[in-house]
């Protein structure tokens, strides 16, 4: 029996790499997670909570208590969302609340697809594919934009744009689990693709890959 086929995709915001992991694990048959939605899940809870995103603590109660179902909440897609997911996810004790869920998820005996920033170097370090997913800030400020404003969010590209870059420096900065390219994930830089196209191209990757390790 040959081993689970585990994809690990990561990269920054708005670089794709969900679009991509949730169309891999579609193609595949394979369960798929968003990382990201914990970390903005307990960042979302903190606030609501009146709390403080500095506050280790409280923010990693807040991921210790959470539950499933409050990553279908829609607000988790937000401006605000996002930001408050990326200071709470600066926290090492944050992180460890939320390690052995992502483990499981990853551990499962038929294999996983998740995206976020530290699959391919912390939760799945021995995935069989990795991918590293970016695109150029402007064109990633871009997408994030459109998909803002398409869901009613007033905001001005030049604020997401910093937003991008500020979340950017926050990730790839942190002592815990920084945002970064795994030594073994191969790069994926969508900036001149359409959805279309990264697809196809993040597709022939896995087939490469599994080539290679020998995966059906
Ligand atoms: N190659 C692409 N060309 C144009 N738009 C894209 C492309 N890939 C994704 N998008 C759009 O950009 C937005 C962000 O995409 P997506 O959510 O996949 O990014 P992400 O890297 O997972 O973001 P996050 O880190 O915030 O979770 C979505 O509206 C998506 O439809
Ligand atoms: N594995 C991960 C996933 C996410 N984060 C942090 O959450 C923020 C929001 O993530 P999105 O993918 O939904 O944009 C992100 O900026 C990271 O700070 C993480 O640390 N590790």
């Amino acid at each position: 029996m040959s081993a689970p086929l585990v994809i690990a995709v990561d990269g920054p915001a708005a670089s794709g790499k969900g679009t991509i992991a949730a169309r891999l694990a579609a193609w595949l048959g394979l369960p798929y997670l968003d990382t990201g939605l914990l970390y903005r899940a307990v960042g979302m809870a903190v606030l609501r909570a009146g709390g403080d995103l500095d506050d280790t603590g409280l923010a990693a109660r807040m991921a210790r208590d959470l539950k499933l179902e409050a990553l279908c909440d829609p607000e988790l897609i937000g401006r605000a969302a996002g930001e408050a997911a990326s200071r709470v996810a600066f926290h090492p004790e944050v992180r460890a609340e939320l390690l052995k869920l992502q483990k499981d998820f990853a551990g499962q005996p038929g294999g996983a697809v998740l995206d976020g920033r530290d699959i391919g170097t912390v939760i799945a370090p021995d995935a069989p594919v990795k991918l590293y997913v970016t695109a150029d800030p402007e064109v990633r400020a871009r997408r994030r934009w459109l998909q803002l404003t398409g869901r009613g969010e007033a905001v001005d590209f030049e604020t997401v744009l910093a937003d991008i870059r500020k979340r950017d420096a926050r990730d790839a900065g942190r002592d815990a689990a920084p945002m970064t390219r795994a030594h073994d994930a191969v790069l994926l830089d969508t900036s001149l693709m359409d959805i279309e196209a990264a697809f196809d191209a993040a597709r022939r990757i896995v087939e490469t890959a599994r080539a290679e390790a020998g995966l059906s």
